[in-house]
């Protein structure tokens, strides 16, 4: 039996943070940053059978087209994917009566459809980029065990030494999304590329303000490396956990970023939500 302080089970019998109960649960579930944009996601929807919201996470479970979809927000950063995944998992494979694993695994399919900054010419303002590999800039991985069985340690080793990696404390994982997922999603339209989970939005993707850099040169090596044909295509900030403890758990699971920052050419829109309208069409009709 799973204790109540380790999976906490909130007095109305949904889990802590999300606030689900295990029924509102559909097992294709499109994952989104802004919880405003699982309103976007809902928007599609046919049918809507719940909405929940509870702190950053806000789910609506519904169907499109004859699928039962759960969107949901997970805000930002790789320590609440932590949360988000863990809940989603115990929320399909855990009895919450018993406390205990279900005997039979239920596998959820999960697509992120995030923005995200662009880190090379091929990949402009407005760019639809699948993180086929994930480099985690994070720590989240490291905590479970058998991170490694997940990990690409040659693309890992590569990275170190391209990148001259100065910044002590910090060793980057490389995990790979669900390939059939990917081949799923991306089709023959939707680039497949090497995404950045960065652990910050300004330092940890090379952006200075008033503070200083310790490695002001991190993102040119960034920009500039090649490994087996693959360039690192662009920045966001979830990928990795989600890739890696997916794979973990025996998950399908990827993330489909919009590029709205464009890191070499400096240019931004600050209007994208408008075209994140495309991806999310095409993650919904496609999932
Ligand atoms: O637009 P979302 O899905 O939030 O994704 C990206 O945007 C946020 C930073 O602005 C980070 O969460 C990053 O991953
Ligand atoms: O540059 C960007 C844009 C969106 N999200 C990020 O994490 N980085």
């Amino acid at each position: 039996m799973i204790a109540p302080s380790e999976l906490i089970i909130n007095p109305d019998g949904s889990c802590f943070h999300l606030h689900l109960k295990p029924e509102q649960l559909a097992d294709k579930i499109i994952m989104v940053g802004d919880p405003d944009r699982v309103n976007t996601v809902a928007s599609y929807f046919d049918t809507k059978e719940c909405e929940v919201s509870s702190r950053e996470f806000h789910t609506i479970t519904g169907t499109y087209k004859g699928k039962r979809i759960t969107t949901l927000s997970h805000g930002i950063g790789t320590d609440n994917i932590d949360i988000v995944l863990n809940e989603l998992d115990a929320l399909a494979n855990i009895d919450f009566a018993s406390r205990t694993i279900k005997p039979i695994f239920r596998q959820l399919t999960m697509v992120r459809v995030g923005t995200s900054g662009g880190l090379q010419p091929f990949v402009p303002v407005g760019t639809y980029v699948a993180a086929g590999k994930s480099i985690g800039f994070d720590g989240v991985l490291y905590f479970y065990a058998g991170s490694e069985k997940v990990r690409d340690k040659a693309f890992e080793s590569e990275l170190m030494r391209q990148l001259k990696w100065k910044l002590s404390g910090i060793q980057p994982y490389v995990v790979s999304a669900d390939p059939s997922l990917v081949k799923q999603i991306t089709q023959d339209d939707i680039i497949r590329g090497v995404t950045i989970a960065a652990n910050g939005f300004y330092g940890p993707q090379g952006r200075k303000l008033r503070l200083p850099l310790a490695d002001p040169e991190l993102n040119r090596k960034i920009e500039a490396f090649e490994f087996n044909d693959s360039r690192i295509t662009n920045f966001e900030m979830e990928s990795s956990s989600l890739a890696g403890l997916s794979a973990l758990m025996g998950h399908r699971a990827m993330t489909v970023c919009c590029i709205i920052a464009g890191r070499v050419a400096q240019d931004m829109n600050t209007e994208y939500k408008g075209s994140m309208t495309g991806l999310i069409e095409t993650v919904l009709d496609r999932i």
